[in-house]
């Protein structure tokens, strides 16, 4: 059996993704989010876990340094990769929205200016709706753009929809249901096809 290299995304999901792996029977006993070390091993050795950024994890996989990645759909879609995604892992639910403080705020006849983590998505979004818009690139806190004048509205995550109403905004559009996907390298899927598809196929029936 070929070792499989499995690009996993730091952050939120990092933790509920090794419990699936764990649940799939897949262990990493010596793996702590904690620690600095960036390079795993499953217990039987078959799987080489690589520990990277969330939106490098479509990176690593198109370019094969990893056969495959388990990585948000925000970051698949922003990162534009050209993988196979194969399967919903259904852990880091959330959706991609476009938010601002009032409706009146798309109606400007003006070009829009969009703050959002996602500028790649907020700019196809608008554009399949016919808008060219201008985009601010931010890496975090993207809901204060509003409510100091640096953007129209935003192109973001919400989950809970805390951080929205805490700030006084509201959901415009909804864009797309995101969650943590599986993806592979597509050259990887065809040299490594028996081990890729027999890791598919153990996640997939875990996740029933
Ligand atoms: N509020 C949220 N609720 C649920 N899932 C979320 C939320 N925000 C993000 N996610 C999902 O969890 C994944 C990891 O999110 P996280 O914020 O930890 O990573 P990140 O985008 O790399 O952030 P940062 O660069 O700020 O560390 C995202 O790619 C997304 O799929
Ligand atoms: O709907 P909610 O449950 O409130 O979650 C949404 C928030 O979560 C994410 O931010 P994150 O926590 O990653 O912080 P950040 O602003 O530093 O990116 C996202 O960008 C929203 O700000």
């Amino acid at each position: 059996m070929d070792t499989i290299t499995l690009a996993l995304a730091k952050g939120r999901t990092a933790e509920s993704t090794i419990q699936l792996l764990t649940n799939a029977g897949i262990q990493f006993t010596d793996f702590h989010e904690k620690s600095r070390k960036l390079v795993f091993y499953s217990d039987d050795q078959r799987i080489k876990l690589i520990f990277v950024k969330a939106l490098d994890v479509p990176t690593y996989v198109e370019k094969g340094a990893a056969d495959v990645g388990i990585v948000g759909k925000d970051n698949i879609l922003e990162a534009q990769a050209d993988v196979y995604e194969m399967l919903d892992l259904k852990l880091g639910k959330c959706q991609f929205v476009v938010a601002g403080k009032s409706e009146q705020v798309l109606n400007n006849t003006q070009k829009l200016t969009i703050a959002s983590k996602f500028p790649t998505v907020a700019k196809k979004h608008f554009q399949q709706n016919g808008r060219s818009v201008e985009t601010v690139k931010l890496n975090g806190s993207v809901e204060l753009a509003p409510l100091i004048g640096l953007a129209d509205a935003i192109v973001d995550i919400v989950e809970t929809g805390n951080t929205l109403k805490e700030n006084g905004l509201f959901i415009l559009e909804e864009i797309e249901d995101i969650s943590t996907r599986l993806i592979v390298n597509k050259a990887s899927f065809a040299t490594k096809s028996t081990s890729i598809h027999q890791f598919i196929n153990t996640l997939k029936s875990t996740l029933e």
